[in-house]
């Protein structure tokens, strides 16, 4: 699914009035109706039931009249509180303010007070302040309007995004709306797919309304990772297919205290399908790795009484890596200097792509200039926002602030694919395209899934996945085990190795045919 900033949003509703025709007062009346038949669905229609329309001087209000003329036509009462004068409201809005009968519309230039009484008798509470309209803080009589929607105790429909969010990201500006259902129009915004956005908005229905299909395939914007998407990107296995075709990966990782992770990354890569995987350990680990995996190969490397890598284990790795389909490097690998050495060593040695993570990132973090000197060969970093921060030398804060534009710099300044990991991991390409991802909970927040997605992600690459399809189809590959796994037992103590257990179950639903597909109903 796409997903577009406000701006982009705005330009598209431009270009579809101005370039092919369509009346900016239909996709007004077809916004406003497909709010109203969500509506419908949820609460019935007919006598009894009432919506209170809370109405902005903006489009975002406009909507909000053609849901009221439309729920009046189903036998609901359907009041309007404008919080602006009549006259403060211009264009489409206008044309549909003049529409509704006398008598529906309260002005309230001056806000909410006193209509407490009647927004908590509400069915339904139907938030048309702002849209992708909103340039600033809200604060005065718009501010104070959501802190009473918001303690009505009343379900809250948001048109196209709740009022409050920044439609480019997510972010609240001041305070926001919290809806349980939004219905967005043509295309999702972002802040309707990003934290804390998405929260705020509860269930999410795109629909339709008829903005031509050109304008929707020419607005730049980026990918939203549903199941639809993962489909899309997933290959059939060949029938005749043996372990030899299906990638042979290496992995690279452990030190003493952390064979877990080489485990978890090795086993998850076989889980995510790669056909042989051999794990390369430093040796006085081996008996522990020997008998923590059981499919994947085992290799000791270096001094027998060495419990983490050294600088000269290069040597040895790189014959280790020869004729592999990709390389893991990172799990659990401590930051010892030698071991620090090593690992720049072999991002300018290693051919294969590489995927990167964990303490693989900290010590690129030295030296970040090191992968321009992979020169086209594919190299994949998978950093959570602490290791984002340490690769480009910014706070935690900094990172949180603008996920998308973090990982976007990095990738096309470094010439890398990159995850950054989180809720609704972000995944960018040195070209600067951009994939969110949509699948995971909360559960994920414990050691060790970080080690389980390098596995997934080196297993895709082996079987010749593209690195940026990998990435996505990676973490909600993922994600999505991790959502099954819910299902089942809740979030709370959900820890990685359940979530590699699922792989192959989450695998197996992406691949088998869903029935009744149709709707567009993201979660
Ligand atoms: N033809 C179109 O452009 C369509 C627009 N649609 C709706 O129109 C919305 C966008 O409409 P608009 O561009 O009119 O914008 P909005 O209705 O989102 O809000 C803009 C109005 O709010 C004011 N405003 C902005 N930030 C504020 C703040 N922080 N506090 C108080 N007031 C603030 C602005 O001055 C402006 O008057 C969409 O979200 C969607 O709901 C839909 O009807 C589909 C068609
Ligand atoms: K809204």
């Amino acid at each position: 699914m796409k997903v577009v900033t406000g701006q982009v949003m705005q330009s598209m509703d431009k270009r579809a009035i101005g370039e092919f025709g369509v009346p900016g007062v239909a996709l007004m009346e077809r916004a406003g109706c497909a709010c109203a038949d969500a509506i419908s669905k949820r609460f019935g229609d007919g006598a009894g039931r009432k919506a209170v329309i809370v109405a902005g001087k903006g489009n975002n209000g406009g909507d909000g009249f053609v849901i009221s003329r439309i729920l009046s036509q189903r036998g609901w009462e359907a009041p309007v509180l404008l919080l602006a004068a009549p006259q403060a409201v211009t264009g489409d809005a206008a044309v549909n303010l003049e529409r509704l009968d006398s008598g529906v519309v309260t002005s309230l230039p001056q806000g909410l007070a006193g209509q407490e009484e009647l927004i908590k008798s509400a069915t339904v509470v139907v938030d048309a302040l702002l849209g992708t309209g909103i340039n600033s803080e809200v604060g005065g009589v718009y501010g104070e309007a959501i802190d009473v929607v918001n303690a009505c105790g009343v379900p809250v429909v948001a048109v196209d995004i709740p009022s409050g969010i920044d439609a480019g990201s997510g972010r609240v500006l001041g305070r926001a709306v919290r809806a349980e259902l939004t219905v967005s129009f043509a295309l999702a915004k972002l802040g309707n797919v990003l934290y804390p956005g998405t929260e705020l908005g509860g269930r999410l229905v795109v629909a339709d309304i008829g903005m031509p299909q050109a304008v929707v395939d020419e607005a730049p914007g980026c990918e939203f990772m549903d199941r639809e998407s993962a489909r899309a990107i997933i290959r059939p296995r060949s029938v005749i297919a043996h372990k030899g075709s299906n990638g042979h990966c290496l992995v690279i990782a452990g030190s003493a205290g952390k064979t877990g992770a080489a485990a978890m990354a090795a086993q998850s890569a076989l889980r995510a399908g790669a056909g042989l995987v051999s794990l390369a350990v430093p040796a006085a680990l081996n008996p522990v790795l020997e008998s923590k995996t059981t499919e994947a190969m085992t290799i000791p490397i270096g001094p027998e009484d060495k419990w983490h890598f050294l600088a000269g284990a290069l040597g040895e790795l790189l014959s280790v890596a020869k004729g592999k389909d990709a390389v893991a490097l990172g799990p659990g690998l401590g930051t010892a200097p030698s071991t620090v050495y090593l690992v720049h060593s072999l991002l300018t040695a290693l051919d294969a792509p590489l995927v990167i993570d964990a303490d693989g990132l900290n010590a690129v973090a030295v030296a970040p200039e090191l992968l321009l000197r992979r020169r086209g060969r594919l190299t994949l970093l998978t950093p959570h926002p602490g290791e984002m921060a340490r690769l480009m030398g910014v706070s935690v804060p900094e990172v949180e602030a603008d996920r998308i534009g973090c990982a976007r710099d990095f990738a096309t300044r470094f010439q890398v694919y990159l995850v950054l990991k989180g809720a609704r991991s972000i995944v960018a390409g040195p070209d600067g395209a951009i994939a969110i991802n949509g699948s995971g909970n909360p559960g994920m927040a414990t050691g060790g899934m970080g080690d389980v997605l390098t596995g997934v992600i080196a297993a895709l690459l082996g079987q010749g996945y593209h690195p940026f399809a990998a990435a996505r189809l990676g973490v909600f590959l993922h994600g999505y085990a991790a959502d099954l796994m819910a299902e089942e037992t809740g979030t709370r103590g959900m820890v990685a190795t359940d979530v590699q257990e699922a792989l192959p179950r989450a695998l197996q639903r992406l691949t088998v045919a869903e029935g009744g597909a149709a709707g567009t109903s993201i979660n």
